[in-house]
């Protein structure tokens, strides 16, 4: 169907990820109406250190929404409102008179802050911020990224001091940009990631500002994920438009998801794998080192979610295809891989940047196990398909347990899990049977995979009045395929435990195990 053929409203979402910077419009009924891509540039600075260009980003971010604009065959004044979501943790600090940032953007992946993050673990201060914010101490999350800023970048401490300057996630960063530094805020979604913020009072928390000796002044304000987040400067587009919706990138997709009910869990499988489990009203602390986040928050309430978070999925095809050079596309990993009955006893553990949950060890490194004479290259793109699937079985039974113990146990004890999946990986459809078997639950595959843009246009469609409820929202929501458990119970039994003892030896102190 044209774009002259559908009816607006129309929503444009901003998703910036890690690897590109989309932009996508959707109609009320979450057509496609039209899109623009631009992949991100990557840096490498050093070992373990990742880094983004903040005007790289900026100028992306611009560029796409034009095209996304001009191939729907609209203009900026046809779209309703724009809704952001981004990348989580990755971290800015930017002059509030210039808006020029004071170094590169510190990825999420980075590592640069896991002897510090050692260090405090060591002095205590992790119950404390379990406590508060849900999450570990991990060089994942914003806090050691910005005091290393504040550390390592000459005269920022001082600056920050004198409130000069101004801290935030990818979201704040292009909110400032978009409203020509008058809007300086955040959602509660980003904010939940940046380990300084108290996640039951919803409000940065000054034990942690204290403990990291961060100047409150650099912080944004924080605010519903749907509302009124200023308008975009008027020479960008052509016209003002509305940003009315913001989100992390893997809470956008849960909303997305339509994941709106205790119990309902989404897994989005792009260069990771994030998990995210709606548990309602209630800060579910997991007893399995998974974290506690805010799923979203609408009207002041925020709705919460335990989340399992693994770093390496699509990545270790990425790896299979530019420097083992086994495949020539993501693709073709699908046909590979059914063409075998399983890995042939081979198990990879992609623990290339370290493993995250629930092992949450940021020395652990990649290995690759059970090679005989005749194991050839299928079996290791098996593996590595096979070690997404497994990694996911792990997070759901942690989850099931975290679950048992808040009391949270699904409607019914004999029904299935379903796991709704997402992101570029899932148009393989052997993965899809793989995360069934392993994870022994229901696999589905919405019509729509672009989820994560889609819940940031859903969070600015709620704002603006174009949907009235998230009944309207679950209501567009689409299965598009089913995937059920097909694999013999022994055989799934049998290759977790070659799984677990394949994790058991990459860990940095393997006698900790799971
Ligand atoms: N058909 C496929 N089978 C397996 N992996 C795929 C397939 N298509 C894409 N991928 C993987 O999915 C990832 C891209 O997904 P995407 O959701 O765009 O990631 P991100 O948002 O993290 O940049 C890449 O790592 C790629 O290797
Ligand atoms: O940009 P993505 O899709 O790789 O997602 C990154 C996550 O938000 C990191 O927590």
């Amino acid at each position: 169907m044209t774009a002259t053929a559908m009816r607006g409203p129309y929503l444009l979402a901003l998703d910036q990820g890690t690897t590109s910077t989309r932009a996508i419009i959707f109609d009320r009924a979450a057509r496609l109406v039209g899109s623009a891509q631009r992949e991100l540039q990557q840096f490498y600075p050093h070992d373990g250190m990742v880094e983004h260009d903040p005007e790289h980003i900026w100028a992306d971010t611009v560029a796409v929404i034009r095209k996304a604009i001009q191939r729907a065959g609209l203009e900026a004044a046809d779209i309703t409102a724009i809704g952001i979501t981004n990348q989580r943790e990755t971290t800015l600090v930017w002059d509030r008179r210039t808006g020029e940032p004071v170094h590169k953007a510190i990825v999420w992946q980075d590592r640069r802050t896991a002897a510090f993050c050692r260090q405090l673990q060591r002095s205590g201060l992790e119950p404390l911020v379990q406590e508060r914010t849900g999450l570990l101490i991990d060089p994942y999350f914003c806090a050691t990224k910005l005091v290393w800023i504040l550390d390592h970048v000459e005269g920022t401490r001082a600056r920050a001091e004198r409130g000069e300057l101004a801290f935030g996630t990818v979201d704040s960063f292009l909110l400032w940009r978009f409203t020509s530094g008058r809007v300086h805020k955040t959602d509660a979604t980003n904010a939940s990631r940046t380990m300084l913020f108290d996640i039951e009072r919803q409000c940065w928390d000054d034990d942690l500002l204290e403990a990291f000796n961060i100047p409150p002044s650099l912080l944004p304000e924080v605010v519903d994920c749907a509302g009124e987040f200023g308008l975009t400067q008027r020479e960008l587009f052509g016209s003002a438009i509305a940003i009315a919706g913001v989100a992390g990138d893997q809470q956008a997709a849960t909303f997305g998801q339509a994941c709106f009910e205790p119990g309902m869990l989404k897994s989005t499988y792009g260069t990771g794998c994030f998990a995210l489990l709606n548990t309602g009203d209630k800060a579910v602390r997991s007893t399995n080192r998974l974290l506690t986040t805010v799923a979203y928050r609408l009207d002041g309430r925020p709705t919460f979610a335990i989340e399992g978070s693994i770093f390496v999925a699509g990545a270790a095809l990425q790896w299979l295809r530019d420097e083992l050079r086994m495949i020539w596309t993501a693709a073709e990993s699908e046909a590979i891989a059914g063409s075998l009955p399983d890995s042939g006893g081979v198990y990879m553990v992609p623990a290339f940047t370290g493993l995250g949950a629930p092992y949450w060890d940021p020395d652990a490194r990649g290995a690759i196990f059970g090679l005989t004479r005749d194991t050839n290259g299928r079996h290791l793109v098996r593996a590595a398909l096979d070690a997404v699937a497994y990694q996911t079985a792990d997070l759901t039974a942690a989850f099931a347990e975290d679950l048992r113990h808040a009391g949270l146990e699904r409607q019914r004890a004999d029904a299935p899990l379903v796991i709704r999946v997402d992101g570029g990986m899932v148009a393989n459809n052997r993965l899809c049977q793989s995360l069934a078997d392993y994870c022994a639950c229901t696999i589905e595959r919405p019509a729509v995979t672009e989820t994560t843009a889609l819940g940031a246009a859903f969070l600015a469609g709620l704002a603006t009045g174009v949907y009235e409820t998230k009944a309207d929202i679950a209501a567009i929501w689409q299965r598009g395929a089913q995937f059920n458990p097909e694999l013999d119970t022994d055989l799934r039994v049998a290759h977790l435990k070659g799984w677990h003892d394949a994790v058991s030896r990459v860990r940095s102190n393997s006698a900790e195990g799971l």
